[in-house]
């Protein structure tokens, strides 16, 4: 199954508590994302330049590691996941995020895993996973995202806002909605709810309602 959606829309904490409830992993195609930004940064590759940041990726071999309450990525022996979510990473990421073949690198490891697991990001259930059972896509205002990622990151609410705008517009090609997945709007639903509504429509997709 896919759970897609805009930047801080609750992605990987629904896709956590989905996957524990259903006693599968899921999987963060975001982190590989930050993962090939981290890379490039610390390389001093040009964030535009495809071959640099290629390159950058072709020495630096990750695993993800789709454990049930939070991924994890490693190169080596290094676990990188403290630092993907530092805000030089969300600066950039939307930049490496358009080159196809950062794509294409990203979406080679995902496929890589054998089902059953719940994949999250912006394309799984159109571009990586079509034929999933089951897709959801969460959606809430800028202003309850940033509220609730000003919780993580040291920034105030208005810079964190101004920063999620920015970047749901530089994913917006890679970020449309499924035609066949279920929308829910988060922003009046706590996480147990919005992880309540994603299992009744897994169980309504199981029944083959
Ligand atoms: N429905 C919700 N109600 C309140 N807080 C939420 C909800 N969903 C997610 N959060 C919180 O919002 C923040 C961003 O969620 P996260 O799962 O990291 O989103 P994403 O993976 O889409 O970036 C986290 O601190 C998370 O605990
Ligand atoms: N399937 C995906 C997942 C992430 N991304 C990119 O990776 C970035 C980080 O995604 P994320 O899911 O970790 O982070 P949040 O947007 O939830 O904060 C996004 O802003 C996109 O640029 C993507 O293009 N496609």
């Amino acid at each position: 199954m896919t759970i897609d959606g805009v930047a801080a829309s609750g992605k990987s904490s629904v896709s956590s508590g989905v996957a524990r409830a259903l006693g599968i992993p899921y999987l963060s195609s975001g982190l590989l994302y930050r993962a090939a930004t981290l890379f490039a940064l610390e390389d001093h590759a040009d964030l535009s330049d495809q071959g640099a940041v290629l390159a950058a990726l072709g020495t630096h071999p990750v695993r993800l590691e789709p454990l049930a309450e939070g991924n994890r990525v490693w190169q080596n022996g290094r676990d990188l996941t403290p630092e993907l979510h530092s805000t030089r990473v969300d600066h950039g990421v939307s930049a490496i995020a358009v080159l196809p073949g950062v794509r294409a690198w990203v979406n080679e490891q995902l496929r890589q895993v054998p089902p059953p697991f719940v994949a999250e990001g912006r394309d799984m259930g159109t571009n990586v996973f079509p034929h999933a059972g089951a897709k959801f896509y969460l959606t809430a205002s800028p202003r309850v995202r940033a509220r609730r990622r000003a919780q993580e990151r040291p920034e105030d609410v208005d810079a964190i806002e101004a920063a999620l705008i920015r970047r749901d517009d530089l994913d917006r090609v890679q970020s449309a909605p499924a035609a066949d997945a279920v929308v829910i709007d988060t922003g009046p639903l706590d996480l147990d709810g919005v992880i309540g509504k994603v299992l009744a429509g897994v169980q309504r997709h199981r029944a083959g309602q």
